[in-house]
């Protein structure tokens, strides 16, 4: 059958000249529409399989409003836009375009550009329905194991995360005054690892008194459909005193998504459940969807855990440690890869993911903020494991040398070419090509490289037929790939082929709260190395890489660190020689950047004194004395804020 395309363009002869390039090609056009409220009508009337789309047509409305629709109804669209402005470029991102196409185009452009949004679509849908597959699967083992309340929610919690990332889920019901509710919050502490705080734990670690808490408690309204804040909306909402503000400001939460249980069973109250999330922009209409076609699933699942007896209400303001605990059945599956903070816990989610499919990943992000590292990991959890990995650094190729060097030659295929070369893609043959810097590759080999991607096949140099090769790619640039695709240095149709699975990594100046634990990770690696003993940073130190700004990320970081221990001279490094400039480089971002809530704070202290103390708690010089509190109050701070005797998580 004929695919249906709906043109959305107001100019009429660009119009027609793309409805006869379809037709050629063999594919239907349902219609062209001049404005948006033409598309709308014709998109609810035919409903099309894709539709290609300018940003700028008659009327007020553009093409971006309409995208959002059209994401929304799961129609895949490419845009069709003269203008190669930024800023229109990274509104139209926003909403997950499935190709974009540059005017002036030729045909071959256009129809690549489809094969690869039919390609992206399907492939999309298909992890999706995946993803849901194995989350029905878990769900059923998780209540066939028959655990205690805590422990089955806290299962369930974790394979809702790749479903909906969050940072703290929130499950339980609103009941009726004087009960108020009854909530369990599961905040995630680490890859695998969640601290379960229920509501009087929550009162705590926020450190109301009962009386401001059961106020905010009673303020609570149960939710009677999907619910999603993000961005300005959420703070909008977390203003108004409320549970959710106390959340959010606690924990530093940015967003937010909730919905009802549908019980079929009496309860005490209304159930529901809640994600929060740090990131503003965490929930989006997909999420929303997603949430429908689940509700019926979870609410079956989750009404037992959330149907108990009537909670007692806190009528005491009782001084007793929460109920709060937390599980680490972690295995470092991503070893050498260093850090908590929920960026790059969100970067560990999109490995684990992707990982085990053979998508192409292409990791963005400023230089020296591990994007080899997590090719190597990506590969490292890969069913290509065993074959090799080979890295590939385009920049430091020679232009005249890099198709040679990526496709071999045969012998006497140029002036000294005295021996037959095999490429660096055959030898990846069965395994992962990791292509640094590929927003370096020149244009004549970008050709090259997609037609590695299409047809699987590369051609030697002098070489009489194409070879097969099955290959997993996996590419890493420090360049914004849009603006130099904008600026015609790189190849759209290529950037789509590579974009098909995007990670993000964050640079160091936005995830500060990793400092200390890669501080510590780099000292004894170079104290190991050197034969020295380094205990620590001091104080003084440690304000001191907390203020920089990071320009070179972790790799600057990790320079600074093993100097900082081949100069020192005692056990413990006082002095951090940052690199020469950094008075000027000590931003004011650095006060922008998120701070600490108290929660994270009072944990970071406590966990930092307990070094000191080698997790001696009590007795002269141990942790209680230095905090200046008695030792049985500091055991119930660490248990509330989740810090084990050896100081982890
Ligand atoms: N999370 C991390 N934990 C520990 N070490 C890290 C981490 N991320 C990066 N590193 C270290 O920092 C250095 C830079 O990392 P890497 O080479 O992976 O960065 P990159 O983003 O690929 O840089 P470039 O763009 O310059 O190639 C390496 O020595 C790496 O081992």
């Amino acid at each position: 059958m004929k695919k249906k395309i709906l043109i959305v363009e107001d100019q009429f002869i660009e119009a027609n000249h793309l409805r006869i390039m379809l037709e050629r090609a063999g594919y239907e056009v349902s219609g062209i529409a001049r404005s948006v409220e033409q598309a709308e009508e014709q998109v609810a009337k035919e409903a099309p399989a894709l539709v290609l789309l300018d940003i700028f047509l008659t009327g007020t409305r553009t093409g971006i409003e309409l995208a959002e629709q059209l994401r929304e109804a799961n129609i895949p669209f490419i845009y069709l836009s003269a203008n190669s402005n930024e800023e229109i470029l990274n509104a139209a991102k926003a909403t997950h375009p499935n190709g974009f196409l540059v005017k002036p185009f030729r045909e071959k452009d256009l129809l690549v550009a489809l094969q690869i949004a039919e390609y992206h679509h399907e492939n999309g849908l298909e992890a999706k329905l995946r993803k849901e597959a194995i989350f029905q699967k878990q769900l059923t083992a998780i209540t066939q194991e028959k655990l205690a309340r805590e422990q089955t929610l806290l299962k369930i919690a974790q394979v809702l995360q790749p479903l909906f990332p969050f940072d703290m889920m929130a499950v339980g019901y609103v009941g009726e005054l004087p009960h108020v509710t009854h909530v369990l919050h599961f905040l995630r502490i680490g890859f695998n690892e969640y601290q379960v705080i229920d509501a009087q734990g929550l009162r705590v670690v926020s450190n109301l008194k009962l009386e401001e808490f059961n106020t905010l408690q009673s303020k609570m309204t149960p939710a009677v459909d999907v619910e999603i804040h993000t961005g300005a909306a959420f703070k909008k909402l977390a203003a108004e005193p409320s549970v959710r503000k106390l959340i959010a400001t606690t924990f530093g939460m940015n967003s937010y998504l909730g919905f009802p249980l549908q019980t079929v069973h009496q309860v005490h109250g209304l159930p529901f459940l809640a994600f929060y999330s740090r990131r503003p922009d965490a929930y989006n209409e997909e999420h929303k969807a997603l949430c429908y076609r689940m509700m019926p699933l979870l609410s079956q699942t989750l009404q037992h855990l959330v149907k108990s007896e009537k909670p007692a209400a806190f009528e005491q303001d009782r001084n007793v440690s929460p109920t709060t605990y937390s599980t680490n059945n972690q295995v470092n599956t991503f070893e050498g890869i260093i850090g908590q903070s929920h960026l790059l816990l969100n970067v560990f989610d999109l490995i684990s993911q992707v990982a085990p499919v053979d998508t192409s990943v292409l990791i963005t992000g400023e230089s020296g903020t591990g994007k080899e590292r997590v090719a190597d990991t990506i590969h490292a959890l890969s069913m290509r494991k065993t074959q090799p990995l080979i890295k590939v650094n385009c920049a430091a190729l020679p232009t005249n040398l890099i198709e040679s060097e990526l496709f071999g030659h045969e012998k006497g295929a140029f002036t000294g070419a005295f021996e037959k070369r095999t490429g660096r893609f055959e030898q990846a043959n069965n395994g992962t090509i990791f292509l640094d810097e590929i927003g370096d590759m020149p244009l004549e080999t970008q050709v090259k490289l997609l037609r590695v991607l299409q047809q699987k096949e590369i051609e030697r140099l002098g070489g009489k037929a194409p070879v097969k090769v099955d290959i997993r790619i996996i590419a890493a640039t420090n360049r914004n790939l849009e603006k130099e695709v904008a600026e015609g240095r790189f190849r759209l149709d290529l950037y789509y082929r590579l974009n098909v699975f995007p990670i993000q990594m964050p640079s160091l100046s936005d995830r500060k709260e990793d400092i200390p634990l890669l501080v510590d990770h780099f000292l004894q690696y170079y104290g190991r190395k050197t034969g020295k003993k380094i205990t620590g940073v001091s104080e003084k130190g440690l304000r001191a890489l907390a203020l920089y700004d990071w320009p070179g990320n972790i790799r600057e970081l990790e320079n600074v660190i093993e100097r900082s221990v081949l100069l020192a001279k005692g056990t413990l490094i006082d002095q951090i020689i940052l690199p020469t400039n950094s008075v000027a480089k000590v931003s004011g971002k650095s006060e922008e950047a998120r701070l600490k809530t108290i929660f994270e704070n009072e944990r970071d202290h406590i966990i930092a004194v307990l070094k000191k103390c080698n997790g001696r708690i009590r007795g002269s010089q141990g942790a209680a004395e230095i905090l200046d509190i008695p030792p049985s109050t500091l055991g119930s701070k660490m248990k509330k804020l989740g810090i084990k005797r050896d100081f982890g998580y």
